[in-house]
């Protein structure tokens, strides 16, 4: 990862509050996942600067990590915006992966040409339990063409969540990550020593948490 890509995308979605951060009443992601923490990156797509930085250096992940790619394919829903601005940088031809629920309801289909002999790079614009990206790849692996790996905004670097992409043989490179994202908010004082800890702690027990450790 680029150091400064990394703080600087962190700033960006600082400065923009697209970070929220709560533990009273803290956010629930889905039936498994509560946090104190949740990151919109849609609201990326609001500033054109912002949106141009980060389109530029989805673009330069994809040429570094998957030079041999021939598809770019945009994750429901925000990963959609991204994967055909970066597409039209690279010049290459983009699909994406139709949603008629939710990742949770599981009815997916991909939209666009894709052959047996292409070789896909998937854009999200997060990984949070990865399920958005792991049943993109499903759907475009079911076709016979090949799905090289994930690039992504931001990643909670969440353990299981990192070990279930490596089972299912998905890279994952992304600008930047939890790590920058709790460094800057300390720095920005987003985050003083207790908040710090609380982060640290769902982290560790994503699924546990706020029982164990919530207020
Ligand atoms: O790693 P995951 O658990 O899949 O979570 C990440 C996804 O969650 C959000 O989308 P969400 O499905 O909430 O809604 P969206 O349709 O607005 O993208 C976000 O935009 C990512 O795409
Ligand atoms: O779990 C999610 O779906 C989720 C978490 C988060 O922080 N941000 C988001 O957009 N989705």
């Amino acid at each position: 990862m680029n150091d400064k890509v990394a703080s600087d995308t962190v700033k960006d979605l600082l400065n923009i509050r697209a970070v929220q951060l709560s533990t009273n009443p803290p956010f629930v992601w889905n039936e498994e996942i509560t946090a104190p923490i949740y990151t919109d990156n849609r609201l990326t797509m609001a500033y054109p600067r912002i949106r141009e930085r980060i389109t530029k250096n989805l673009a330069q992940l994809v040429r570094e990590q998957f030079p041999e790619a021939t598809v770019i394919c945009g994750v429901p829903t925000a990963g959609i915006a991204y994967a055909a601005l970066v597409s039209d940088r690279l010049e290459l031809p983009f699909i994406y992966v139709h949603a008629d629920l939710n990742h949770h309801g599981l009815i997916r289909e991909l939209e666009g040409k894709l052959t047996a002999e292409d070789k896909v790079v998937l854009i999200d614009d997060l990984i949070a339990s990865g399920a958005g990206s792991t049943n993109a790849a499903a759907a475009v692996r079911e076709t016979g063409a090949t799905v090289l790996g994930i690039a992504a905004i931001f990643s909670y670097q969440l353990p299981d969540v990192v070990r279930q992409l490596e089972r299912l043989q998905l890279k994952l490179f992304t600008l930047t990550d939890y790590t920058h994202l709790i460094e800057e908010a300390v720095l920005f004082r987003l985050v003083d020593e207790d908040f710090n800890l609380t982060l640290k702690y769902w982290h560790e027990n994503p699924t546990t948490w706020p029982e164990k450790f919530g207020e």
